[in-house]
Parts: structure tokens; C-alpha cells; sequence
């Protein structure tokens, strides 16, 4: 039996008074792919940040490769980083806008895997390649990309030092549906490809559902839901998994229906 590539157990992360992530436990299986599901305000994102090391939990634990993570030493925060790799959004905010793509691309590779500058050239036009961009696009600032290169740049960035967990949050929220769909045809070979395993924070079922095995379906910082995705999108146990799903536009969409049940999850 493999053992997990990532484990969190209990975690907790206050704000003050409010408690935005409450006793979270859930693993992940070497070449996995897990979706975090919720509405806005669910913690979805400060857990994610809390797998990347961005925040610090209140308490429990975030398990990588067998070793507990979250130490502030340089050693501990390369280490965590070379596992555990993040994709946001809209990684734009992240690239550096005087530089390239293919010097930001090798950025991480400088840091983590010294070498000489050729290596990392080679290194760098395999990963544009891997991802479907062209050396041109490589050889582009930032803002001349589309929202849909710079993702597949953000992708091969985070690739580069071939990471164990690939932590997506709201990845292609930003981008038109078609080019949605590309991207996630992309991870989904990359995946096949590498072996490489997937945390998708999302509020989109739709997406969750092609992309992820299994999901943990959160609400006020805690998971009411858990297991096969397919599962809990076709036989919702939770009464929120059920309003989630039945807040999705369909023909025969019933808005009065779906604001009744609110008021009662509400209400309990
Ligand atoms: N740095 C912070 N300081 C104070 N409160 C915070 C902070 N970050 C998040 N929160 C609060 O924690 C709760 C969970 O937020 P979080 O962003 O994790 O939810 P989410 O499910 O990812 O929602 P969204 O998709 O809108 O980001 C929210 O009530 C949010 O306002």
C-alpha cells in the first residue's frame, strides 16, 4: 500500500474570533486528485495557503512526504516549496513584469536546482513545450500573454522542479469556458504524464467534477462531505452539497426552491 503524498490532520485556523478552517483532516495518494468544494467564505483558500506555507495554522498539522511542514527555517520552507507548489487565479500578480515568461519560468529552477545557465535554457524551452506554449511566448513580457498562456506558464513554472502536489486554487475560474476546458485537458495529462498529484480548491462543480477523483465538500471552515467525486455529485448526502448542486443553473431551474433551502441549512 502507497503512503500518502500529503496528509492534514485537524487543522484549525482562527482570525481573530472567527474560525476559518475547523478541524480539516484529508489525504492524498501519490498521482491523486482531490477537490476542495464550497461557497465563497468556506475556507477553501486558507487552506490552500496553508498547504503552500502562506499561512500558519492555528493548530494541526500538514504532513508532506512523511515529514511534518510548517518550519520557518530556510532548509524548511525550500523543502515544502519543492514538494508543494501553488497555482493561483490569476498568476499574473506573480510574474514579474519586466521579465519574460522563460526567466520567470526559470527562476525556481536557479533556486532550487543549481546548474549551469544552458541546463536551465534546455530545462526551460521542455517545460513551454510540455505545457503547449511556443519558445516565442517564452521570449513575451507577462502582459502580452492571454489568460490562458500565462495559466500555462504559471503550470510550467510550478512544474520546473517537479513537485509532488500541485495545489490549484480557482485556476481557471478567470478564464472563458473553452479555454477552461484546455487547461484542464492540459492538467489532466500532466497528471497521466507525471504522476504528479492535485489539491483543486473550486466552487465550480462542473470543473471539480472532471478534474478530481475525490472531494471534500466544505462549509464554515469545516468538511460536512466527503469521498468519490462522482458520488457525491450524483447522490449528495449533505443537505449543503445538495443546495450546491442544486444552485447550478439547469432547464427547470427552481430559484424560489433553492432560496427556501437556504433558509432552512440556515436556520439549523
Ligand atoms: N487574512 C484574513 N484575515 C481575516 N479573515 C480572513 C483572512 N483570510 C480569510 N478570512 C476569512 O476566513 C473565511 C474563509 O475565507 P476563505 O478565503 O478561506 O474562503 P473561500 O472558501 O476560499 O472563499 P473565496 O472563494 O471567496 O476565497 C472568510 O470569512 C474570510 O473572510
Amino acid at each position: 500500500m502507497n503512503a500518502p503524498v500529503l496528509s492534514v490532520t485537524s487543522l484549525v485556523k482562527r482570525f481573530g474570533h472567527l474560525t476559518a478552517v475547523d478541524d480539516v483532516s484529508f489525504e492524498l495518494m501519490p498521482g491523486a486528485s482531490l477537490g476542495i468544494v464550497g461557497e465563497s467564505g468556506s475556507g477553501k483558500t486558507t487552506t490552500a495557503r496553508i498547504l503552500a506555507g502562506l499561512e500558519q495554522p492555528t493548530s494541526g498539522t500538514v504532513t508532506l512526504d512523511g515529514e511534518i511542514v510548517g518550519g520557518q527555517s530556510r532548509r524548511a520552507r525550500l523543502r515544502q516549496a519543492r514538494l508543494l507548489q501553488m497555482i493561483f487565479q490569476d498568476p499574473y500578480g506573480s510574474f514579474d513584469p519586466r521579465r519574460t515568461v522563460a526567466e520567470s519560468i526559470a527562476e525556481p529552477l536557479r533556486l532550487h536546482a543549481p546548474g549551469p545557465a544552458a541546463a536551465h535554457r534546455a530545462r526551460v524551452g521542455e517545460l513551454l513545450d510540455q505545457v503547449g506554449l511556443s519558445a516565442r511566448a517564452g521570449e513575451s513580457l507577462p502582459r502580452e500573454l492571454s489568460g490562458g498562456q500565462r495559466q500555462r506558464a504559471a503550470i510550467a513554472r510550478a512544474l520546473g522542479i517537479a513537485p509532488r502536489v500541485l495545489v490549484l486554487d480557482e485556476a481557471v475560474a478567470a478564464l472563458d469556458v473553452s479555454i477552461q476546458a484546455q487547461i484542464l485537458t492540459l492538467l489532466d495529462e500532466l497528471r497521466r504524464d507525471t504522476g504528479i498529484s492535485y489539491v483543486f480548491v473550486s466552487h465550480d462543480l462542473a470543473v471539480v467534477r472532471y478534474i478530481t477523483d475525490t472531494a471534500v465538500v466544505m462549509r464554515h471552515g469545516r468538511i460536512v462531505e466527503r469521498g468519490e467525486t462522482e458520488q457525491i455529485l450524483r447522490s449528495p448526502r449533505h443537505p449543503y452539497t445538495r443546495l450546491l448542486l442544486d444552485s447550478i443553473p439547469s432547464p427547470g431551474w427552481d430559484l424560489d426552491r433553492v432560496a427556501r433551502d437556504r433558509r432552512a441549512l440556515d436556520a439549523l
